[in-house]
């Protein structure tokens, strides 16, 4: 044997230092998941946000950069792989890619100092375009390093066990489960809470260094980490150009397969097979292993369609409920906690009470009838959000259609008023008061009669909009302001007032101060009871309203302001605040949680053990990359598929993902469950290769004879 084969052999033999049955060096590696997840779901808790109110893009610009963000995220562990298994090795793949992953958090961090260009320091930036630049370069050089790594650290942790550890082998991937999570959880708690401080250098604003900069830090300690537990690791080296060397032989056997396509050619056990005249056994074996299982992942996309709405469609559906749980409140983004709270008790449960129950039960309830399963559960969970989704329904405003518009009055003369609409409805209008509700016509070109005054005036309604007609003391010169005609975003409240008062007003929470007769643009307040002070120069009064969560308020302010001490000022209920309490999510969630359990980990689990030994990274790649199809789909369906209602939509997705985990218990049915190492070793003989074990022995027996000469050695040198 060579000194090289040799060293090589010795490696994959090495004894690693246990604790209860574990390989040590797996709790570097579960504490680097957990701080790399810490980093990756922190950053992605605050992102829309950033490209929002910082970025100042649009609601539909922002998903959807998202969206190819968690994409591209989930499409680079094919580089990764690539990478690992024919180049540089596992470790050093992460190692490197973690570099480059922490440099992307810090250029994120940077991106969104503001003070950097902020020349005329007013608080927003003065150059867009390098906040845009370094953001992109950030997030690409993110996706790069996340994706990178991650098919790497589990395979990496997987190589970790020896073949006696199988059991703890499960173990390791449900505990590496608990620290995606467990990180997840913490950082989507706390990073939502950093940006929401102020800081700056020369103005405060929403503090979205901080809320980026943690999430950088944490990389780095992840890097950290990692390398600390660099002598105690498993290094498998890298077997080639695998991925090449497959792609050959896949080739090979389409070509060979054409050129012999006559009957005159017998036909083979397998397509395969064909590459049989220039390719060896065994790397046709492991091929076909891999194809296998590439196989049985064509449907599982439809999964992460599902599951990833929960980052968008679910958040949007929360904004239009109730957060008030008297204890706390909760904010609609941080409903999405409940997912790695659920996981944190489900593993758990599931690993050491369902499962074993199951197995005693004498039930088979093998991986991809699991995941079968779980597809199950995720479709129950989108028919458990559709029924909620008609719950809410019948609580929200009617809001025109494209061809209506619709019209409410206020009344800010100092008596009642008959108003006439296009000589058809006529609405009486107390002072200071407004029209109750909106008034939905179908046509645009409107005339507004004041009966008892005989003043006429025609407007132009906006098709689709909502607007509100001020009556002001003068009413000739009555005009319209456009309404808000959706819920508030983030299930905040929108207010606005009117000034009665015959003198500027300035009003707290207000951008400027509101002239007399004017309708001041909406403001948002958090749900709450909110105080706004009034003034104007001289005296000044302050009145109190609560909020509950998504409404919309006009508050009318009198001639008699003052000497009512603000209590004459009268709310107008534009937008009633949502009655549907965010709990009723919780079973949804639960579901898809359940659901997650079931296909996620065992899905992870399932394709370390199906892959070939050179071919593991490979196959954690092809499983990551069902995810990013599933995201790539929801990109698809946000900007295709528009249905009328938001439930049927549910419904759709629901169906869609039965209909799938059909088709994938059937392709699961064909499937055999295989021992890789089992399969290579029984081709290894049949080639008379020398087999793993015996090499394992020869090893051992050249380290006793090496440890012998030595001894001999020292003994004639004690001797001499
Ligand atoms: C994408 C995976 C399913 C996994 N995510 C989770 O476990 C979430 C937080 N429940 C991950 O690897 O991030």
């Amino acid at each position: 044997m060579t000194d090289e084969k040799m060293d090589e052999t010795k490696k994959k033999t090495k004894k690693t230092a246990e604790c209860c049955g574990f390989p040590v060096s797996i709790f570097f590696i579960v504490v680097n998941e957990f701080c790399e997840r810490f980093s990756y779901y922190g950053m992605r808790a605050v992102l829309v946000l950033y490209f929002r109110y910082f970025l100042l893009w649009d609601d539909d610009l922002a998903t959807s950069i998202y969206h190819a963000f968690v994409a591209l995220c989930y499409l680079t562990p094919i580089m990764g792989a690539i990478i690992a298994d024919s180049w540089l090795g596992k470790f050093k793949t992460i190692i490197y890619l973690s570099v480059v992953y922490a440099v992307g958090q810090v250029v994120m961090a940077v991106s969104t100092i503001h003070d950097i260009t902020d020349t005329d320091r007013d608080g927003t930036p003065n150059n867009f375009t390098l906040h845009i630049a370094l953001s992109m370069l950030g997030l690409i050089l993110i996706a790069l390093g996340t994706g990178g790594i991650k098919p790497c650290v589990a395979a990496f942790g997987g190589d970790q066990f020896q073949e006696h550890q199988s059991r703890q082998l499960n173990t390791f991937f449900s505990v590496f489960y608990l620290c995606i999570n467990g990180g997840s959880l913490l950082s989507t708690l706390i990073t939502p809470v950093l940006r929401a401080q102020e800081c700056g250098i020369h103005t405060q604003q929403q503090c979205y260094p901080l809320a980026f900069g943690v999430p950088a830090a944490l990389m780095v300690v992840s890097l950290v980490v990692f390398i600390s537990g660099s002598g105690m690791y498993v290094k498998t080296d890298p077997e080639g150009n695998i991925i090449w060397a497959v792609c050959k032989c896949i080739g090979f056997a389409i070509k060979n397969r054409f050129r012999h396509r006559s009957s005159a050619h017998p036909k083979r056990e397998h397509w395969m097979d064909w590459a049989n005249e220039k390719y060896d056994k065994l790397l046709i074996a492991q091929v076909k292993m891999v194809l296998k299982v590439l196989f049985l992942y064509i449907p599982l996309p439809m999964f992460w369609t599902l599951f990833d709405q929960k980052g968008s469609r679910w958040t949007l559906q929360a904004t239009t409920m109730s957060g008030d749980f008297r204890a706390f409140i909760l904010q609609p983004d941080q409903m999405q906690t409940v997912n790695p709270i659920l996981i944190l008790t489900m593993v758990p449960i599931m690993d050491r009470i369902i499962f074993p129950l199951i197995k005693k039960c004498g039930l088979d309830f093998s991986p991809l009838k699991r995941m079968t399963v779980g597809m199950l559960f995720a479709a129950m969970a989108f028919v458990c959000a559709a029924l909620v989704q008609i719950e809410i329904d019948k609580t929200l405003p009617d809001f025109p259609s494209s061809s209506e518009s619709q019209l409410k009055v206020v009344n800010m003369f100092n008596s009642s008023l008959n108003v006439t609409i296009s000589h058809k409805d006529t609405l009486l209008i107390d002072s200071l008061e407004s029209s109750a509700g909106y008034v939905t016509l179908d046509h645009q070109e409107i005339t507004v009669s004041l009966n008892s005054s005989g003043i006429t005036k025609n407007f132009s309604l906006i098709a689709g909009g909502r607007q509100t007609l001020i009556i002001p003391s003068d009413p000739s010169v009555m005009y319209l302001k456009e309404d808000i005609k959706s819920k508030p975003r983030e299930g905040r409240n929108a207010v606005r007032f009117v000034n009665g008062w015959t003198a500027v007003l300035n009003i707290t929470n207000l951008e400027s101060n509101l002239e007399p007769t004017v309708i001041s643009n909406y403001s948002l307040v958090a749900q709450g009871t909110r105080k706004f002070v009034l003034s104007n120069g001289a005296q000044s009064c302050e009145f109190s309203q609560t909020f509950g969560f998504g409404s919309s308020y006009t508050f009318l302010i009198p001639s008699t302001l003052f000497s009512t001490d603000c209590k004459s000022i009268k709310a107008v209920e534009d937008i009633q605040p949502n009655s549907v309490h965010m709990a009723l999510q919780i079973p949804q969630y639960f579901l898809i949680t359940t659901g997650e359990v079931l296909f996620s980990v065992t899905g992870l689990q399932f394709s370390y053990s199906q892959a070939p030994k050179n071919m593991k990274s490979v196959l954690q790649a092809g499983w990551l990359c069902t995810n990013a199809v599933g995201n790539i789909i929801v990109l698809i369906v946000a900007e295709l598929g528009k249905l009328p209602k938001q439930w049927a939509e549910y419904l759709l997705f629901a169906s869609l993902l039965v209909a799938v985990s059909v088709i994938f218990s059937v392709m699961a049915y064909f499937y055999t469950y295989i021992d890789p190492a089992e399969v290579e070793a029984q081709i290894r003989s049949e080639l008379g290769f020398e087999p793993e074990e015996e090499k394992k022995k020869e090893t051992l027996e050249m380290e006793d004879k090496d440890k012998d000469q030595q001894n001999e050695q020292e003994v004639k040198q004690t001797k001499i």
